[in-house]
């Protein structure tokens, strides 16, 4: 009971966690950065052809999910790593999964852009 009662945190320090967590991943993740870049260019793009409401949501989700994916699959890997450094097929399988998660988010995310873009971009060279 007293055990379970320290290992509570107060609501702004799992907050801090997260933040630690974002500037981590932001820091060291080469995948996150490359994720992190293409997102300001995504938004840059939003204001330059001025996209409405709808497709704002369909982009914030996109990159909030994207960006999110890609640390979950970061963690999944540390994880694994810290479990073991030798060749397990189940450790193979837990990284490959996670990497086909963020895979699957990436394809659905290519085609949200391309639908809001592509048409956009046609009328800009037409
Ligand atoms: N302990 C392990 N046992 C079996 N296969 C592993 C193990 N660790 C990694 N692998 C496999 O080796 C390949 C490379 O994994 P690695 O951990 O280097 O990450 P990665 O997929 O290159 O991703 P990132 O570039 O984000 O680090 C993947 O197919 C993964 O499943």
């Amino acid at each position: 009971m007293a055990a379970d009662k320290q290992r509570k945190h107060p609501l702004a320090s799992s907050f801090k966690f997260g933040f630690e967590g974002i500037a981590a991943a932001a820091a060291k993740e080469r995948n996150v950065q490359i994720h992190l870049a293409i997102s300001v260019i995504v938004i840059l793009s939003g204001f330059i052809f001025s996209i409405n409401k709808y497709e704002w949501i369909a982009i914030i989700l996109s990159i909030g999910g994207m960006v999110s994916m890609e640390m979950i699959n970061t963690a999944i890997e540390r994880t694994v790593d810290m479990y073991t450094k030798e060749y397990h097929p189940l450790a193979k399988q837990a990284k490959d999964i996670a990497a086909g998660a963020v895979l699957v988010f990436a394809i659905a995310s290519v085609m949200i852009g391309i639908i809001i873009f592509l048409p956009r971009i046609f009328a800009w060279f037409s």
